[in-house]
């Protein structure tokens, strides 16, 4: 089972698709309710924590589904529905995914696809707890670190590793900030060539050098009353830090080849992969501005160390490629997700993003397999495949293996049955992964 495995209710009175859908969403490790009719479930989600995802039959026989959905549907925190039609009842569910509803399968359904789009529904949704950067523990600290700070001014150092979402952290302090509807600049310190750095943070006047033939605001003074981001800080050259600093100090600043003073009057928030302090020692980082830009520390923790965003990632960009790309497919594989959990992500969410992106355009199957997302792995030979993979494979499938074991009492026959192999195949696997029936 996954670690944030899926909440699902079910809004159905047959007794026997209710029961066939409770024990298979069960079995794929989903924490399950039931309810048999609207008023059971309208009750049901207005009293406990909201699941991820209601799979609700059209026909109830209290009230429709569609009554279900639209008396909940005001609450922003209600959670997206996967409607059951029957044919001829597929304009209605139409309608309702117009009206926000998520999604519909037509009965009879295959169960695979119906877990799929029930996995997707639940990575489009914000989480539970209104969480914008992920559901981890990690980020939901991040994110009340920033909402904390967000209406201060003081200037915000944002660290952590490539590709981890430092930017996104700096854009959502500034959505949350005092005004959002001042400019957020961005600046990558270390793209623009050191010649060129002063008079693009800074800009120029007519004729202070040689092509500048008209008056250019740089990015401070384009920031106004909004943010001024500088990425990659620590890539400034010494020179650029000492009018860093003077501006940080005096709130003003003179724009190349002027006199007069520019006020300087947006937030500073600075993002580096780097240790700055390691750099101070170093001598390539001045120890007063180091000082002055880490007033506020936030550090963003790398993919690895929140596998539960990892899962929630991958199905929301999943959710938002796939559509674009390759509509035949499903989603992931639970092998997949075990991969990716185990996998270290050394470009994090960027490396995430890009691999799912590859993987949806690509792959030639229904489900998103190890090797469509790690194609470099299944190019080498099993025995050369990088630990973590082979090690994801063979405990994903030792805990299929004991679940089903322990479902049917220790019966390899009927766990064989469960999972869908032989019977001399679940012995072999048995005796590879040392698992016992009893
Ligand atoms: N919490 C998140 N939710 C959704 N997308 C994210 C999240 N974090 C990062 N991303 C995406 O991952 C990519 C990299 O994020 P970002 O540019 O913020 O990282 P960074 O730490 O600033 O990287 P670098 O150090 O290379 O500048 C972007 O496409 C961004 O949209």
């Amino acid at each position: 089972m996954l670690p944030d495995s899926l909440s699902i209710a079910i809004v159905e009175d047959d007794p026997v698709m209710g029961e066939s859908l409770n024990q298979g969403l069960e079995l794929e490790g989903c924490r399950v309710s039931w309810w048999r009719t609207g008023a059971e479930a309208l009750a049901g989600l207005r009293a406990a924590a909201a699941p991820d995802v209601v799979i609700c039959d059209i026909r109830l026989p209290d009230m429709s589904g569609e009554d279900v959905f639209r008396r909940l549907a005001a609450d922003a925190a209600s959670p997206p529905f996967l409607f059951m039609t029957a044919y001829g009842e597929i304009d209605q569910a139409v309608a309702l995914i117009r009206a926000g509803g998520g999604d519909y399968v037509t009965k009879p359904f295959v169960f695979n696809d119906l877990l799929a789009r029930a996995r997707a529904l639940a990575g489009r949704r914000p989480p539970a707890n209104g969480g914008i950067l992920g559901v981890s523990p990690a980020m939901r600290r991040v994110e009340a670190m920033i909402a904390r700070v967000a209406a201060r001014s003081s200037p915000v150092l944002l660290t952590g590793e490539t590709g981890a979402g430092k930017e996104v952290c700096a854009r959502l302090l500034h959505g949350l900030g005092s005004d959002a509807t001042q400019p957020f600049i961005a600046v990558n310190c270390a793209a623009i060539p050191h010649a060129l750095l002063e008079s693009e943070m800074f800009g120029h006047e007519k004729g202070a050098f040689t092509g500048a033939l008209a008056r250019h605001a740089g990015y401070a003074e384009r920031a106004r009353r909004g943010t001024l981001f500088l990425d990659e800080v620590a890539e400034l050259p010494l020179a650029l830090q000492a009018k860093l600093l003077r501006l940080l100090d005096e709130r003003r600043f003179a724009r190349v080849g002027g006199e007069t003073a520019v006020p300087f009057e947006a937030r500073i928030v600075c993002a580096t992969h780097r240790d700055l302090s390691e750099e101070v020692a170093a001598g390539r980082f001045r120890q007063d501005l180091y000082y002055r830009i880490n007033v506020v520390a936030i550090e963003v923790p790398p993919l690895r160390d929140r596998p539960a965003d990892i899962v929630l990632l991958l199905n929301q960009f999943f959710a938002e490629i796939a559509p674009h790309s390759n509509t035949a497919l499903h989603g992931f594989s639970s092998l997949t997700e075990e991969a990716a959990l185990a996998y270290p992500w050394p470009g994090n969410v960027r490396e995430l993003r890009n691999r799912v992106e590859r993987a949806a355009t690509l792959a030639l199957g229904e489900w998103l397999m190890p090797s469509d997302l790690f194609p470099e792995a299944a190019r080498a030979s099993d025995d050369e495949a990088p630990r973590g993979l082979a090690a994801a494979r063979d405990a994903a499938e030792r805990r299929e293996i004991e679940r089903a074991l322990r479902d049917s009492g220790g019966h390899v026959g009927e766990a064989a049955k469960r999972l869908g192999i032989a019977r001399t195949t679940l012995w072999e696997r048995m005796r590879r992964l040392s698992i016992r029936s009893r």
